[in-house]
Protein backbone atom coordinates (compact mmCIF):
# COMPACT_ATOMS: atom_id res chain seq x y z
CA UNK A 1 0.00 0.00 0.00
CA UNK A 2 0.97 3.84 -0.61
CA UNK A 3 -0.43 5.87 2.10
CA UNK A 4 -1.83 8.77 0.65
CA UNK A 5 -1.08 12.21 2.35
CA UNK A 6 -1.92 15.96 2.55
CA UNK A 7 -0.28 18.76 2.03
CA UNK A 8 1.05 19.99 4.90
CA UNK A 9 1.97 16.27 5.13
CA UNK A 10 4.18 16.40 2.60
CA UNK A 11 5.82 19.57 3.61
CA UNK A 12 6.57 17.51 6.71
CA UNK A 13 8.42 14.99 4.41
CA UNK A 14 10.43 16.99 2.48
CA UNK A 15 11.73 18.91 5.82
CA UNK A 16 12.44 15.42 7.20
CA UNK A 17 14.20 14.64 4.06
CA UNK A 18 16.34 17.76 3.99
CA UNK A 19 17.49 16.95 7.70
CA UNK A 20 17.57 13.26 7.57
CA UNK A 21 19.15 12.35 4.44
CA UNK A 22 20.55 15.09 4.64
CA UNK A 23 20.26 17.31 1.45
CA UNK A 24 19.75 21.27 1.07
CA UNK A 25 16.87 22.19 -0.24
CA UNK A 26 18.11 23.55 -3.18
CA UNK A 27 19.39 19.68 -4.15
CA UNK A 28 16.12 18.44 -3.24
CA UNK A 29 14.15 21.08 -5.92
CA UNK A 30 16.77 20.08 -8.37
CA UNK A 31 16.42 16.73 -7.89
CA UNK A 32 12.59 16.60 -8.41
CA UNK A 33 12.91 19.16 -11.08
CA UNK A 34 15.49 16.80 -12.55
CA UNK A 35 12.73 13.93 -12.31
CA UNK A 36 10.21 16.33 -14.01
CA UNK A 37 12.44 17.39 -17.19
CA UNK A 38 13.40 13.17 -17.16
CA UNK A 39 9.63 12.38 -17.99
CA UNK A 40 8.83 15.75 -19.84
CA UNK A 41 12.12 14.94 -22.50
CA UNK A 42 10.25 10.83 -23.15
CA UNK A 43 7.16 12.19 -23.35
CA UNK A 44 7.52 15.08 -25.60
CA UNK A 45 10.73 14.67 -27.60
CA UNK A 46 10.58 17.15 -30.43
CA UNK A 47 13.63 19.08 -29.08
CA UNK A 48 12.09 22.40 -31.49
CA UNK A 49 8.80 22.55 -29.68
CA UNK A 50 8.32 26.38 -27.72
CA UNK A 51 8.01 26.13 -24.28
CA UNK A 52 6.61 28.60 -21.80
CA UNK A 53 7.59 28.18 -18.20
CA UNK A 54 5.16 30.19 -16.07
CA UNK A 55 6.59 30.47 -12.22
CA UNK A 56 5.14 31.87 -8.73
CA UNK A 57 7.41 33.16 -6.30
CA UNK A 58 7.65 29.88 -3.94
CA UNK A 59 9.10 26.30 -4.05
CA UNK A 60 6.93 25.74 -6.90
CA UNK A 61 8.21 28.34 -9.05
CA UNK A 62 11.65 27.78 -7.69
CA UNK A 63 10.91 24.12 -9.49
CA UNK A 64 9.89 26.30 -13.00
CA UNK A 65 13.40 27.88 -12.98
CA UNK A 66 15.36 25.04 -12.40
CA UNK A 67 13.21 23.31 -15.11
CA UNK A 68 13.90 25.90 -17.51
CA UNK A 69 17.56 25.87 -17.04
CA UNK A 70 17.79 21.82 -17.17
CA UNK A 71 15.40 21.78 -20.36
CA UNK A 72 17.86 24.35 -22.16
CA UNK A 73 20.60 22.51 -21.01
CA UNK A 74 18.91 19.12 -22.26
CA UNK A 75 18.86 21.18 -25.96
CA UNK A 76 15.29 22.43 -25.60
CA UNK A 77 16.45 25.81 -27.25
CA UNK A 78 12.48 27.61 -27.92
CA UNK A 79 12.35 28.26 -23.83
CA UNK A 80 11.19 31.34 -22.47
CA UNK A 81 10.64 31.75 -18.65
CA UNK A 82 7.59 34.37 -17.10
CA UNK A 83 8.01 35.06 -13.94
CA UNK A 84 4.70 36.33 -11.64
CA UNK A 85 6.35 38.44 -9.24
CA UNK A 86 2.74 39.82 -7.85
CA UNK A 87 4.15 40.03 -4.08
CA UNK A 88 7.47 40.60 -2.67
CA UNK A 89 8.07 37.49 -1.15
CA UNK A 90 10.16 34.51 -2.78
CA UNK A 91 11.69 31.66 -1.02
CA UNK A 92 15.37 31.20 -0.87
CA UNK A 93 15.69 28.28 -3.08
CA UNK A 94 13.08 30.52 -5.91
CA UNK A 95 16.08 33.20 -5.34
CA UNK A 96 18.97 30.61 -6.00
CA UNK A 97 17.23 29.52 -8.88
CA UNK A 98 16.39 32.84 -9.72
CA UNK A 99 20.64 33.14 -10.35
CA UNK A 100 21.31 29.82 -11.98
CA UNK A 101 18.96 30.86 -14.57
CA UNK A 102 20.42 34.28 -15.08
CA UNK A 103 23.92 32.26 -15.56
CA UNK A 104 22.40 29.75 -17.73
CA UNK A 105 21.20 32.78 -20.08
CA UNK A 106 17.45 31.33 -19.80
CA UNK A 107 15.29 33.63 -21.46
CA UNK A 108 12.68 35.62 -19.06
CA UNK A 109 10.50 38.37 -18.41
CA UNK A 110 8.33 39.21 -15.09
CA UNK A 111 5.08 39.93 -15.57
CA UNK A 112 3.28 42.97 -14.62
CA UNK A 113 -0.63 42.36 -12.89
CA UNK A 114 -3.21 42.68 -15.46
CA UNK A 115 -0.73 43.26 -18.69
CA UNK A 116 -0.14 39.67 -19.73
CA UNK A 117 1.77 39.46 -23.20
CA UNK A 118 0.67 37.52 -25.88
CA UNK A 119 1.50 33.65 -25.70
CA UNK A 120 2.50 31.99 -29.06
CA UNK A 121 4.71 29.38 -27.19
CA UNK A 122 3.32 25.15 -28.18
CA UNK A 123 3.66 23.82 -24.55
CA UNK A 124 3.21 26.07 -21.25
CA UNK A 125 4.60 24.74 -18.00
CA UNK A 126 2.83 25.62 -14.98
CA UNK A 127 4.70 26.46 -12.34
CA UNK A 128 3.23 29.50 -10.65
CA UNK A 129 1.70 27.44 -7.57
CA UNK A 130 1.63 24.15 -5.93
CA UNK A 131 1.16 22.32 -2.86
CA UNK A 132 1.59 25.98 -0.97
CA UNK A 133 -1.75 27.15 -2.27
CA UNK A 134 -4.04 27.87 1.13
CA UNK A 135 -6.75 30.09 -0.62
CA UNK A 136 -8.66 30.21 -3.46
CA UNK A 137 -7.15 32.58 -6.54
CA UNK A 138 -8.02 36.44 -6.44
CA UNK A 139 -6.19 39.56 -7.65
CA UNK A 140 -3.38 39.14 -10.51
CA UNK A 141 -3.00 35.16 -9.91
CA UNK A 142 -6.60 34.74 -10.94
CA UNK A 143 -6.93 37.11 -13.53
CA UNK A 144 -3.69 35.43 -15.11
CA UNK A 145 -4.64 32.12 -14.86
CA UNK A 146 -7.97 33.23 -16.55
CA UNK A 147 -5.80 33.81 -19.62
CA UNK A 148 -4.04 31.07 -20.08
CA UNK A 149 -7.20 29.33 -19.61
CA UNK A 150 -8.55 31.23 -22.59
CA UNK A 151 -5.57 30.60 -25.02
CA UNK A 152 -6.51 27.07 -24.77
CA UNK A 153 -2.57 25.86 -25.27
CA UNK A 154 -1.21 22.41 -23.82
CA UNK A 155 -0.60 22.69 -20.36
CA UNK A 156 2.04 20.61 -18.26
CA UNK A 157 1.53 21.05 -14.46
CA UNK A 158 4.32 20.96 -11.98
CA UNK A 159 3.11 18.90 -9.15
CA UNK A 160 -0.08 20.73 -8.64
CA UNK A 161 -2.15 22.36 -11.22
CA UNK A 162 -2.11 26.07 -9.87
CA UNK A 163 -5.32 26.70 -7.81
CA UNK A 164 -6.31 23.40 -7.46
CA UNK A 165 -6.48 22.05 -3.35
CA UNK A 166 -4.84 18.87 -2.72
CA UNK A 167 -7.60 17.51 -0.40
CA UNK A 168 -10.70 18.88 0.99
CA UNK A 169 -13.69 20.11 -1.06
CA UNK A 170 -12.99 20.83 -4.91
CA UNK A 171 -14.91 24.53 -5.34
CA UNK A 172 -16.18 23.04 -8.91
CA UNK A 173 -16.05 27.24 -10.11
CA UNK A 174 -12.55 27.28 -8.55
CA UNK A 175 -10.14 29.11 -11.05
CA UNK A 176 -7.45 26.61 -11.84
CA UNK A 177 -5.15 26.43 -14.70
CA UNK A 178 -6.37 23.48 -16.41
CA UNK A 179 -3.64 20.71 -17.10
CA UNK A 180 -3.51 18.48 -20.02
CA UNK A 181 -0.93 16.21 -17.88
CA UNK A 182 0.44 17.13 -14.49
CA UNK A 183 3.78 15.34 -13.07
CA UNK A 184 3.52 15.26 -9.67
CA UNK A 185 5.92 14.42 -6.93
CA UNK A 186 6.57 11.14 -4.89
CA UNK A 187 2.79 10.62 -4.44
CA UNK A 188 -0.49 11.18 -6.29
CA UNK A 189 -2.62 14.02 -4.42
CA UNK A 190 -5.80 12.92 -2.87
CA UNK A 191 -7.74 15.65 -4.89
CA UNK A 192 -6.40 13.59 -7.89
CA UNK A 193 -8.18 10.44 -7.29
CA UNK A 194 -11.47 12.04 -6.98
CA UNK A 195 -13.87 12.89 -9.61
CA UNK A 196 -13.74 16.31 -9.56
CA UNK A 197 -10.65 16.84 -10.46
CA UNK A 198 -11.49 15.50 -14.21
CA UNK A 199 -12.62 19.46 -14.59
CA UNK A 200 -9.09 20.58 -14.37
CA UNK A 201 -6.84 18.18 -15.54
CA UNK A 202 -6.94 14.85 -17.70
CA UNK A 203 -4.08 12.78 -16.24
CA UNK A 204 -1.47 12.83 -14.32
CA UNK A 205 2.16 10.84 -13.34
CA UNK A 206 3.98 10.38 -10.35
CA UNK A 207 7.59 10.60 -10.51
CA UNK A 208 9.78 9.61 -7.86
CA UNK A 209 11.60 12.44 -6.39
CA UNK A 210 13.23 10.30 -3.48
CA UNK A 211 11.74 11.41 -0.51
CA UNK A 212 12.52 8.95 2.58
CA UNK A 213 9.35 6.47 2.22
CA UNK A 214 9.84 5.09 5.53
CA UNK A 215 8.90 8.13 6.95
CA UNK A 216 5.66 8.81 4.75
CA UNK A 217 4.37 5.54 5.43
CA UNK A 218 4.56 6.02 9.17
CA UNK A 219 2.63 8.94 8.83
CA UNK A 220 -1.11 9.20 10.36
CA UNK A 221 -2.91 9.06 7.70
CA UNK A 222 -5.93 6.51 6.69
CA UNK A 223 -5.79 7.13 3.34
CA UNK A 224 -3.98 4.20 1.08
CA UNK A 225 -3.25 3.39 -2.76
CA UNK A 226 -3.26 -0.25 -3.23
CA UNK A 227 -0.22 -1.89 -5.28
CA UNK A 228 -0.60 -5.04 -7.26
CA UNK A 229 1.96 -6.52 -4.84
CA UNK A 230 -0.40 -5.90 -2.46
CA UNK A 231 -2.92 -8.08 -3.90
CA UNK A 232 0.03 -10.76 -5.33
CA UNK A 233 0.42 -11.02 -1.45
CA UNK A 234 -3.22 -11.96 -0.49
CA UNK A 235 -3.98 -14.51 -3.43
CA UNK A 236 -3.71 -17.82 -2.18
CA UNK A 237 -2.65 -20.53 -5.33
CA UNK A 238 -4.77 -23.27 -5.67
CA UNK A 239 -3.44 -26.37 -4.02
CA UNK A 240 -2.71 -30.26 -4.68
CA UNK A 241 -5.97 -32.34 -3.26
CA UNK A 242 -8.09 -29.17 -2.98
CA UNK A 243 -11.78 -29.74 -4.04
CA UNK A 244 -14.33 -27.97 -4.68
CA UNK A 245 -15.67 -28.14 -1.30
CA UNK A 246 -12.49 -26.09 -0.45
CA UNK A 247 -14.03 -23.39 -2.25
CA UNK A 248 -17.32 -22.58 -0.82
CA UNK A 249 -20.67 -22.43 -2.20
CA UNK A 250 -22.01 -18.82 -3.60
CA UNK A 251 -26.20 -17.83 -3.41
CA UNK A 252 -26.81 -14.84 -6.11
CA UNK A 253 -30.24 -13.50 -5.34
CA UNK A 254 -30.41 -11.36 -8.58
CA UNK A 255 -32.29 -10.54 -11.76
CA UNK A 256 -36.01 -10.23 -13.07
CA UNK A 257 -37.52 -10.77 -16.61
CA UNK A 258 -35.96 -7.26 -17.85
CA UNK A 259 -32.78 -7.57 -16.18
CA UNK A 260 -31.72 -11.64 -16.54
CA UNK A 261 -28.89 -10.55 -17.60
CA UNK A 262 -27.21 -8.98 -14.64
CA UNK A 263 -27.96 -12.24 -12.90
CA UNK A 264 -26.33 -14.13 -15.31
CA UNK A 265 -22.97 -11.88 -15.06
CA UNK A 266 -23.00 -11.89 -11.47
CA UNK A 267 -23.09 -15.48 -11.19
CA UNK A 268 -20.93 -16.39 -13.93
CA UNK A 269 -18.03 -13.64 -12.72
CA UNK A 270 -18.63 -15.91 -9.45
CA UNK A 271 -17.54 -19.17 -10.86
CA UNK A 272 -14.95 -17.52 -12.73
CA UNK A 273 -13.26 -16.11 -9.85
CA UNK A 274 -12.95 -19.43 -8.61
CA UNK A 275 -15.66 -20.41 -5.85
CA UNK A 276 -16.57 -24.18 -6.15
CA UNK A 277 -19.82 -24.09 -6.07
CA UNK A 278 -22.33 -21.29 -7.34
CA UNK A 279 -26.10 -20.97 -7.18
CA UNK A 280 -28.82 -18.18 -8.38
CA UNK A 281 -32.01 -17.26 -7.50
CA UNK A 282 -33.77 -16.26 -10.78
CA UNK A 283 -37.32 -16.23 -11.83
CA UNK A 284 -38.41 -18.64 -13.76
CA UNK A 285 -38.05 -17.06 -17.46
CA UNK A 286 -34.39 -16.70 -16.81
CA UNK A 287 -33.77 -20.55 -16.46
CA UNK A 288 -32.80 -21.62 -20.28
CA UNK A 289 -31.03 -18.38 -20.48
CA UNK A 290 -28.52 -19.30 -17.82
CA UNK A 291 -28.56 -23.30 -18.47
CA UNK A 292 -27.19 -22.32 -22.40
CA UNK A 293 -24.73 -19.56 -21.07
CA UNK A 294 -23.32 -21.00 -18.23
CA UNK A 295 -24.48 -24.56 -17.02
CA UNK A 296 -21.89 -24.77 -14.20
CA UNK A 297 -24.00 -22.27 -12.36
CA UNK A 298 -26.95 -24.21 -10.26
CA UNK A 299 -30.24 -22.01 -10.05
CA UNK A 300 -32.93 -21.46 -7.25
CA UNK A 301 -36.36 -20.92 -9.57
CA UNK A 302 -38.52 -18.19 -7.53
CA UNK A 303 -42.20 -17.88 -8.85
CA UNK A 304 -43.37 -14.06 -8.70
CA UNK A 305 -45.71 -13.99 -5.45
CA UNK A 306 -44.16 -17.24 -3.83
CA UNK A 307 -41.12 -17.30 -1.43
CA UNK A 308 -38.50 -20.24 -3.17
CA UNK A 309 -37.46 -22.84 -0.63
CA UNK A 310 -33.90 -21.76 0.36
CA UNK A 311 -31.13 -23.78 2.79
CA UNK A 312 -29.33 -20.94 3.80
CA UNK A 313 -26.93 -23.05 5.65
CA UNK A 314 -25.75 -24.15 2.71
CA UNK A 315 -24.40 -21.06 1.64
CA UNK A 316 -20.95 -19.53 2.54
CA UNK A 317 -21.77 -16.00 1.42
CA UNK A 318 -24.47 -14.58 -0.09
CA UNK A 319 -24.38 -11.46 -2.03
CA UNK A 320 -27.31 -9.80 -3.54
CA UNK A 321 -29.31 -7.22 -5.37
CA UNK A 322 -28.18 -6.89 -9.58
CA UNK A 323 -30.95 -6.82 -11.35
CA UNK A 324 -33.68 -7.68 -8.77
CA UNK A 325 -35.79 -5.27 -9.24
CA UNK A 326 -37.43 -3.26 -6.10
CA UNK A 327 -40.32 -5.74 -4.95
CA UNK A 328 -38.23 -8.64 -3.77
CA UNK A 329 -38.27 -6.97 -0.16
CA UNK A 330 -39.90 -10.11 1.33
CA UNK A 331 -37.14 -11.97 -0.03
CA UNK A 332 -34.04 -9.68 1.38
CA UNK A 333 -36.03 -10.12 4.95
CA UNK A 334 -35.88 -13.78 4.63
CA UNK A 335 -32.41 -13.51 3.98
CA UNK A 336 -31.91 -10.61 7.21
CA UNK A 337 -33.78 -13.36 9.26
CA UNK A 338 -31.79 -16.37 7.78
CA UNK A 339 -28.93 -15.55 6.90
CA UNK A 340 -26.38 -14.53 9.34
CA UNK A 341 -22.51 -15.02 7.36
CA UNK A 342 -21.35 -12.13 5.25
CA UNK A 343 -23.31 -10.32 2.38
CA UNK A 344 -22.84 -8.55 -0.70
CA UNK A 345 -25.69 -6.37 -1.06
CA UNK A 346 -25.75 -4.33 -4.85
CA UNK A 347 -27.59 -2.03 -7.09
CA UNK A 348 -31.41 -2.88 -6.11
CA UNK A 349 -30.80 -4.56 -2.71
CA UNK A 350 -29.15 -1.17 -1.73
CA UNK A 351 -32.13 0.59 -3.84
CA UNK A 352 -34.69 -1.37 -1.23
CA UNK A 353 -32.48 -0.76 1.52
CA UNK A 354 -32.49 2.89 1.26
CA UNK A 355 -36.15 2.61 1.71
CA UNK A 356 -35.97 0.14 4.53
CA UNK A 357 -33.38 2.27 7.02
CA UNK A 358 -34.94 -0.54 9.88
CA UNK A 359 -32.98 -3.29 7.69
CA UNK A 360 -29.56 -2.42 8.57
CA UNK A 361 -29.08 -3.78 11.97
CA UNK A 362 -30.17 -7.15 10.52
CA UNK A 363 -27.21 -6.97 8.16
CA UNK A 364 -24.27 -8.85 9.71
CA UNK A 365 -21.16 -7.14 10.63
CA UNK A 366 -18.42 -7.51 7.81
CA UNK A 367 -21.20 -7.43 5.49
CA UNK A 368 -19.78 -5.42 1.94
CA UNK A 369 -22.41 -3.03 -0.02
CA UNK A 370 -21.40 -2.18 -3.43
CA UNK A 371 -22.70 1.21 -4.12
CA UNK A 372 -22.42 3.64 -7.07
CA UNK A 373 -22.64 7.23 -6.54
CA UNK A 374 -25.92 7.48 -6.91
CA UNK A 375 -26.63 4.67 -4.14
CA UNK A 376 -24.15 5.98 -2.01
CA UNK A 377 -26.15 9.15 -1.87
CA UNK A 378 -29.80 7.32 -1.83
CA UNK A 379 -28.26 5.37 1.11
CA UNK A 380 -26.60 8.32 3.08
CA UNK A 381 -28.25 11.30 1.89
CA UNK A 382 -27.02 13.79 -0.96
CA UNK A 383 -23.37 15.08 -0.97
CA UNK A 384 -22.50 18.16 -2.68
CA UNK A 385 -19.06 16.55 -2.68
CA UNK A 386 -16.63 13.65 -3.19
CA UNK A 387 -14.63 14.92 -0.12
CA UNK A 388 -18.19 14.86 1.85
CA UNK A 389 -18.52 11.24 0.78
CA UNK A 390 -15.46 9.95 1.54
CA UNK A 391 -16.18 11.31 5.14
CA UNK A 392 -19.59 9.53 5.30
CA UNK A 393 -18.07 6.35 4.07
CA UNK A 394 -15.67 6.39 7.07
CA UNK A 395 -18.26 7.63 9.70
CA UNK A 396 -20.94 5.00 8.35
CA UNK A 397 -18.24 2.39 7.76
CA UNK A 398 -17.18 2.37 11.08
CA UNK A 399 -21.04 2.85 12.48
CA UNK A 400 -23.13 -0.04 10.78
CA UNK A 401 -19.95 -2.58 11.01
CA UNK A 402 -19.52 -2.93 7.44
CA UNK A 403 -17.13 -2.08 4.28
CA UNK A 404 -17.91 -0.22 1.88
CA UNK A 405 -16.97 -0.01 -1.92
CA UNK A 406 -17.82 3.16 -2.98
CA UNK A 407 -17.47 2.81 -7.00
CA UNK A 408 -15.81 5.06 -9.33
CA UNK A 409 -12.71 5.95 -11.87
CA UNK A 410 -10.81 5.05 -8.51
CA UNK A 411 -12.85 3.30 -6.29
CA UNK A 412 -12.68 4.10 -2.56
CA UNK A 413 -12.90 0.73 -0.22
CA UNK A 414 -13.62 2.00 3.09
CA UNK A 415 -13.27 -0.44 6.38
CA UNK A 416 -15.17 -0.54 9.78
CA UNK A 417 -11.77 0.37 10.93
CA UNK A 418 -11.38 3.60 9.05
CA UNK A 419 -9.21 2.41 6.02
CA UNK A 420 -10.08 4.29 3.23
CA UNK A 421 -7.89 2.60 0.34
CA UNK A 422 -8.09 3.83 -3.68
CA UNK A 423 -8.01 1.40 -6.29
CA UNK A 424 -5.82 2.53 -9.47
CA UNK A 425 -7.04 -0.25 -11.86
CA UNK A 426 -10.05 0.25 -14.48
CA UNK A 427 -10.76 2.61 -16.66
CA UNK A 428 -12.81 4.55 -19.08
CA UNK A 429 -13.74 1.37 -21.77
CA UNK A 430 -15.09 -0.32 -18.54
CA UNK A 431 -18.24 2.25 -18.05
CA UNK A 432 -21.01 0.06 -19.28
CA UNK A 433 -23.66 -1.62 -17.96
CA UNK A 434 -23.48 -4.85 -16.25
CA UNK A 435 -20.00 -3.66 -15.22
CA UNK A 436 -20.86 -3.31 -11.07
CA UNK A 437 -22.83 -6.60 -11.28
CA UNK A 438 -19.31 -8.62 -12.64
CA UNK A 439 -17.96 -7.21 -9.16
CA UNK A 440 -20.34 -8.25 -6.95
CA UNK A 441 -19.91 -11.76 -8.54
CA UNK A 442 -16.28 -12.17 -7.81
CA UNK A 443 -16.17 -10.58 -4.73
CA UNK A 444 -19.09 -12.96 -3.44
CA UNK A 445 -16.49 -15.52 -5.12
CA UNK A 446 -13.71 -14.68 -3.23
CA UNK A 447 -15.54 -14.13 0.36
CA UNK A 448 -16.71 -18.11 -0.44
CA UNK A 449 -13.45 -18.86 -1.05
CA UNK A 450 -13.00 -18.03 2.47
CA UNK A 451 -10.82 -14.44 2.15
CA UNK A 452 -12.17 -12.40 4.90
CA UNK A 453 -14.54 -9.91 3.89
CA UNK A 454 -11.95 -6.75 3.32
CA UNK A 455 -9.50 -8.85 1.95
CA UNK A 456 -12.33 -9.99 -0.55
CA UNK A 457 -13.04 -6.37 -1.59
CA UNK A 458 -9.67 -5.41 -2.33
CA UNK A 459 -8.67 -8.27 -4.26
CA UNK A 460 -12.35 -8.17 -6.16
CA UNK A 461 -11.82 -3.97 -6.68
CA UNK A 462 -8.29 -4.60 -8.11
CA UNK A 463 -8.84 -7.76 -10.07
CA UNK A 464 -11.64 -6.40 -12.02
CA UNK A 465 -10.19 -2.97 -12.97
CA UNK A 466 -7.12 -5.38 -14.04
CA UNK A 467 -8.75 -7.32 -16.21
CA UNK A 468 -10.49 -4.20 -17.69
CA UNK A 469 -7.42 -2.54 -18.65
CA UNK A 470 -5.87 -5.66 -20.01
CA UNK A 471 -8.27 -6.15 -22.34
CA UNK A 472 -9.11 -2.72 -23.10
CA UNK A 473 -5.31 -1.33 -23.21
CA UNK A 474 -3.60 -4.63 -24.11
CA UNK A 475 -6.14 -4.75 -27.28
CA UNK A 476 -6.34 -0.93 -27.60
CA UNK A 477 -9.92 -1.63 -27.45
CA UNK A 478 -12.26 1.64 -26.31
CA UNK A 479 -15.12 -0.07 -24.95
CA UNK A 480 -14.95 -3.39 -22.98
CA UNK A 481 -18.20 -5.39 -22.08
CA UNK A 482 -19.11 -6.74 -18.75
CA UNK A 483 -18.75 -10.22 -20.07
CA UNK A 484 -15.76 -10.26 -21.08
CA UNK A 485 -14.27 -8.92 -17.98
CA UNK A 486 -15.84 -11.77 -15.90
CA UNK A 487 -13.82 -13.99 -18.40
CA UNK A 488 -10.70 -12.44 -17.90
CA UNK A 489 -10.77 -12.55 -14.69
CA UNK A 490 -8.91 -16.57 -14.11
CA UNK A 491 -6.58 -14.77 -16.79
CA UNK A 492 -5.57 -11.89 -14.54
CA UNK A 493 -5.89 -13.72 -11.24
CA UNK A 494 -3.28 -16.49 -12.84
CA UNK A 495 -1.04 -13.91 -13.87
CA UNK A 496 -1.05 -12.54 -10.04
CA UNK A 497 -0.56 -15.61 -8.73
CA UNK A 498 2.25 -16.23 -11.45
CA UNK A 499 4.26 -13.37 -9.56
CA UNK A 500 3.81 -14.94 -5.72
CA UNK A 501 5.27 -18.19 -7.60
CA UNK A 502 7.99 -15.64 -8.25
N1 LIG B 1 11.63 21.12 -0.27
C1 LIG B 1 10.42 21.25 -0.68
O1 LIG B 1 9.55 21.72 0.05
C2 LIG B 1 10.09 20.88 -2.06
C3 LIG B 1 9.04 21.52 -2.69
N2 LIG B 1 8.82 21.36 -3.96
C4 LIG B 1 7.89 22.24 -4.66
O2 LIG B 1 7.40 23.21 -3.80
C5 LIG B 1 6.01 23.34 -3.94
C6 LIG B 1 5.44 23.91 -2.69
O3 LIG B 1 6.12 25.14 -2.52
P1 LIG B 1 5.63 26.26 -1.52
O4 LIG B 1 5.28 25.66 -0.24
O5 LIG B 1 6.68 27.31 -1.55
O6 LIG B 1 4.30 26.78 -2.14
P2 LIG B 1 3.87 27.25 -3.60
O7 LIG B 1 5.03 27.51 -4.46
O8 LIG B 1 2.84 26.30 -4.05
O9 LIG B 1 3.15 28.61 -3.25
C7 LIG B 1 3.95 29.72 -2.86
C8 LIG B 1 3.28 30.58 -1.87
O10 LIG B 1 2.17 31.24 -2.47
C9 LIG B 1 1.30 31.69 -1.47
N3 LIG B 1 -0.07 31.40 -1.86
C10 LIG B 1 -0.85 30.34 -1.50
N4 LIG B 1 -2.07 30.43 -2.04
C11 LIG B 1 -2.06 31.57 -2.77
C12 LIG B 1 -3.05 32.24 -3.55
N5 LIG B 1 -4.27 31.72 -3.69
N6 LIG B 1 -2.73 33.39 -4.17
C13 LIG B 1 -1.50 33.90 -4.02
N7 LIG B 1 -0.53 33.35 -3.28
C14 LIG B 1 -0.80 32.20 -2.66
C15 LIG B 1 1.66 30.97 -0.21
O11 LIG B 1 2.25 31.87 0.68
C16 LIG B 1 2.65 29.91 -0.68
O12 LIG B 1 3.58 29.54 0.28
C17 LIG B 1 5.54 21.95 -4.34
O13 LIG B 1 4.31 21.98 -5.01
C18 LIG B 1 6.69 21.52 -5.22
O14 LIG B 1 6.48 22.00 -6.54
C19 LIG B 1 9.75 20.59 -4.75
O15 LIG B 1 10.77 21.47 -5.10
C20 LIG B 1 10.31 19.44 -3.99
C21 LIG B 1 10.92 19.87 -2.74
N1 LIG C 1 -13.93 5.08 -15.94
C1 LIG C 1 -13.84 3.96 -15.19
N2 LIG C 1 -12.67 3.62 -14.65
C2 LIG C 1 -12.57 2.54 -13.85
N3 LIG C 1 -13.60 1.74 -13.55
C3 LIG C 1 -14.79 2.02 -14.07
C4 LIG C 1 -14.98 3.14 -14.92
N4 LIG C 1 -16.26 3.18 -15.27
C5 LIG C 1 -16.87 2.13 -14.66
N5 LIG C 1 -15.97 1.43 -13.95
C6 LIG C 1 -16.25 0.29 -13.06
O1 LIG C 1 -17.37 -0.42 -13.54
C7 LIG C 1 -18.28 -0.71 -12.47
C8 LIG C 1 -19.62 -0.04 -12.75
O2 LIG C 1 -20.51 -0.37 -11.73
P1 LIG C 1 -22.05 0.02 -11.78
O3 LIG C 1 -22.19 1.49 -12.01
O4 LIG C 1 -22.72 -0.55 -10.61
O5 LIG C 1 -22.49 -0.73 -13.12
P2 LIG C 1 -23.78 -1.57 -13.49
O6 LIG C 1 -24.90 -1.04 -12.65
O7 LIG C 1 -23.98 -1.30 -14.94
O8 LIG C 1 -23.44 -3.00 -13.22
C9 LIG C 1 -17.59 -0.24 -11.19
O9 LIG C 1 -16.86 -1.28 -10.60
C10 LIG C 1 -16.64 0.84 -11.70
O10 LIG C 1 -15.53 1.02 -10.85
K1 LIG D 1 1.82 24.32 -10.58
Amino acid sequence: MLKLITSAQMHEVDAHTISTEPIASVDLMERASKAFVCFFCNHFPDKNISIAVYCGTGNNGGDGLAIARLLKANQYENIDVKIARFSDHATADFDTNFTRLKEASVPFIELKAGDFPEENADVIIDALLGSGLNKPLSGAYADLVKHLNNIEKKVIAVDVPTGLLTEGVIDKDAIVLKADLVITFQRPKLNFLLPESASFMDDFVVVDIGLDENFIQNLDSNFELIEEKDVVKTVRPRKKFEHKGTFGHALLIAGQAKTMGAALLCSSAAAYAGVGLTTVCIPAPGLTALNSLIPEVMAIVREEKQMPEIEWDKFTVIGAGPGLGKDSTALMEALFANFKKSVVLDADALNMLSENSDWWQSIPENSIITPHVKEFDRLFGAHTSWWERLETAKKQAAEKKIIIVLKNQYTIITTPEGSQYFNPTGNSAMASGGMGDVLTGIITSFIAQKYAPAEAALLGVYLHGKAGDELALNNRSSVVLAAQVAAQVPVTLAKIIAQKNG
